[in-house]
């Protein structure tokens, strides 16, 4: 399999005053296409950072980051949007679904700006929510809302998943079942997924553990021993 991400000497530093604040020292690490990958780090850790360097959310300091054939550190504004629009698609721990239009419309909303869209009713469909694309983001609960929200990311056919603690707010039976979609998706798409969390016990379900503290790669772990999301307990 070919490499598909590779963070190279990464640094974000953020400057408040006369406080400088280290949020990245130097990351390294790849990852590889269709993999799993789980980033695991107490708060304040940085993982969040990187997830937002990756996704072009956010510039590093120094250093370089490659997605694909791009170094999308060297990218302008311009190209850096396009690149955010049409390559990744984000989970974030709140839903941040438009409400005033329903399940689909959020979906079909998202795609508008994307070259090679999937069907937004069949990703809908797909994520189990084929009786409810005409409900309001209120109408839903919020394991249905972050369906809507994995749908409206996968419907970018994306050539990255980028889930910042997509199951945050969800109690542990819809969280383990958010999880569960996340898993199959990358199972049967095959589009890479990276996932940030601070819940170690969810690492076993990853190819790939990436472990941060205090804005440095603590280790990076190949899971030989992958599991499904239902057999893991925590
Ligand atoms: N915009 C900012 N301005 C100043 N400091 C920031 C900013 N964003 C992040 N930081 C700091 O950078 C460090 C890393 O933050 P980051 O959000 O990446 O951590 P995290 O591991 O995702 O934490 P959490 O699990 O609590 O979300 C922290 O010390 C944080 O306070």
């Amino acid at each position: 399999m070919n490499k598909l991400i590779e963070f190279k000497n990464v640094a974000k530093e953020y400057k408040i005053g006369e406080v400088q604040i280290k949020a990245l020292d130097g990351v390294d690490f790849s990852i590889t296409e269709g993999e799993f990958v789980v980033i695991l780090g107490a708060s304040g850790a940085g993982k969040s950072t990187i997830l937002n360097i990756l996704g072009g959310m956010d510039t590093a300091t120094s250093g370089q980051v490659f997605v694909g054939d791009q170094e999308i550190t060297s990218l302008g504004e311009k190209k850096l949007t396009q690149y955010r629009g049409e390559k990744v698609g984000f989970v974030f721990q709140f839903y941040n679904l438009i409400p005033n239009l329903n399940a689909l419309e959020n979906v079909e909303f998202a795609t508008e700006v994307c070259k090679n869209y999937l069907d937004a009713k069949q990703i809908l469909y797909k994520v189990g929510l084929q009786d409810r694309i005409k409900n309001f983001p209120s109408q839903l609960s919020g394991g249905e809302q972050q369906r809507v929200a994995i749908a409206r990311a996968v419907a970018k056919n994306p050539l990255l998943l980028l889930c910042d603690e997509p199951t945050g707010a969800l109690d542990y039976v819809t969280g383990k079942s958010v999880l569960k979609l996340l898993q199959e998706l990358n199972k049967d798409t095959k589009t890479c997924v990276v996932l940030v969390t601070h819940n170690s016990a969810i690492a076993p379900m990853a190819d790939k553990i990436i472990k941060v503290k205090s804005g440095r790669i603590e280790s990076v772990t190949l899971n030989k021993e992958k599991q499904n999301v239902e057999g893991i307990e925590w």
